[in-house]
């Protein structure tokens, strides 16, 4: 019997985005700057000078974006709230048409039969907030809540799904410790002091959620499984310091309400002493979790590299993508299996997946060939079918990304989008991988 080629009713087929990689015009309309107005406009922090204040000019073409969405046959679409332009300050004052613009492109959702998913919180935290010590100050739980409430108020009536953060982790390690993203911070008693604020902020907002919201509400994180490079005990403890840090450092407060042992001794002096009562605002529970899988890291042990002590170690032989991320579906199906067995039945959305390559310029065609992006898709599409024939209760599938898009520090440069987006004219053009992802949309995953 050919194992079930469809993937289960109602299983949602979305693309994601992010407002600050997208959107452009960052203070127009009343809107207040966030750190990465900041951040992006100080010199030598963005690969090629590049910005955010064009970006894909989506603020004014978001209409047209809907299309290019509905021309794919997508029943979902993610997308994040610019905090700042609904509270120019972070907190207290409304912008009206900072609001009225994300009311506006919900209700064209809805009109086109795309479900929003909207993320709260995708790292462009409100540089008025920031002033006042960002997310190092325990003040930003409640900065959150209120902005999360506001949200709700406003467009819960029309926004079936909700989350919280995206990838706390990569806020934390490239934030506060590398110091490679807003706000470019390297310090290692910042780093897990952020990571229990932006956690507490979760469990405040999901709190605020329970009083008066009626659909469902979850969190994002970015889950890279560890593989050991060795046997050697010492390329496993490694793998096991690797794990706890990207990983269960996130999941485990919020999921099981206890931090991974192996944080306080990987900190040292720098892991604080968190009141109880923190962890059972972090530990609310949540309606479901969105995963978002890129790769795996094998790693090995490496003394020279305090405090994690580990380092990855490249796999050459196979193919990897333009921002350095080897090619590894099998990773897909061993942490949905890790995720499931670990917290149980909480329903998940693969709510990222996707690949950067380099698009070779294409006469102005109809459509961009894209050959290693549309092998990406069908691999992980066919891993994810499998976990979700294994038993693992994934909700839906949202490819990273609808358009090309600024990928932060790295600029426009590194291309995920499924539509490519040509910078000096604003054109968007389909790319194979897209004319690809459509057919297998048209029939709910059989043409796999
Ligand atoms: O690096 C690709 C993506 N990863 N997750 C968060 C997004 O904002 C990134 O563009
Ligand atoms: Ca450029």
């Amino acid at each position: 019997m050919t194992r079930s080629l469809r993937f289960p009713d109602g299983f949602l087929w979305g693309a994601a985005t992010a407002a600050y990689q997208i959107e452009g015009s960052p203070l127009a309309d009343g809107a207040g700057p966030s750190i990465w107005e900041r951040f992006a406009h100080t010199p030598g922090l963005m690969a090629d000078g590049d910005t955010g204040d064009i970006a894909c000019d989506h603020y004014r073409r978001h209409a047209e974006d809907v299309r290019l969405m509905q021309a794919l046959g997508l029943t979902s679409y993610r997308f994040s709230i610019a905090w700042s332009r609904v509270l120019p300050e972070g907190t207290g004052r409304v912008n009206a048409k900072g609001l009225d613009f994300y009311a506006r492109l919900v209700d064209d959702l809805l009109e086109h039969g795309i479900t929003p998913n909207v993320t709260l919180f995708h790292w462009d935290l409100p540089a008025a907030l920031d002033d006042r010590g960002g997310w190092l100050n325990r003040d930003s739980a409640d900065w959150f809540a209120e902005y999360a409430q506001v949200m709700f108020r406003a467009l819960d009536d029309r926004v079936p799904l909700w989350t919280t953060l995206n990838e706390p982790w990569v806020v934390v390690d490239g934030g506060y410790l590398r110091g490679t993203i807003a706000p470019g911070h390297r310090n290692l008693y910042e780093a897990p002091r952020v990571t229990h604020n932006l956690l507490r902020a979760s469990g405040a907002a999901v709190a605020a959620y329970r009083a008066e919201g009626r659909h469902r509400i979850g969190v994002v994180f970015n889950l890279e499984p560890k593989y050991p490079a060795s046997t050697r005990q010492e390329d496993r403890d490694a793998t096991r310091r690797a794990h706890a840090y990207m990983n269960t450092q996130f999941t485990d407060p919020v999921l099981r309400g206890v931090y991974p042992e192996a944080l306080a001794a990987l900190y040292g002096a720098a892991w604080p002493d968190f009141p109880a009562a923190d962890l059972e605002c972090i530990r609310q529970p949540v309606d479901f979790v969105g995963i978002n899988y890129y790769t795996r890291q094998v790693v090995r042990d490496d003394p020279t590299q305090p405090p994690l002590r580990a380092a990855g170690v490249p796999q050459r032989q196979r193919t990897h993508t333009e921002t350095g991320w080897e090619v590894y579906e099998q990773g897909l199906i061993d942490t949905l299996l890790w995720f499931r067995d670990r917290y149980g039945t909480v329903p998940v959305y693969l709510t990222e997946n996707g690949a950067a390559f380099y698009d070779p310029p294409q006469a102005a065609g109809p459509v961009v060939e894209d050959p290693l992006r549309v092998d990406y898709l069908e691999r992980h599409l066919k891993t994810l079918r499998r976990a979700i024939d294994a038993g693992v209760d994934v909700r839906g599938y949202y490819a990273w990304s609808l358009l090309d898009n600024l990928e932060w520090s790295l600029g426009f440069a590194k291309r995920f989008g499924l539509y490519h987006v040509d910078f000096s004219t604003q054109r968007r053009t389909p790319k194979r991988s897209a004319l690809r992802y459509a057919q297998i949309i048209a029939s709910h995953g059989a043409a796999l």
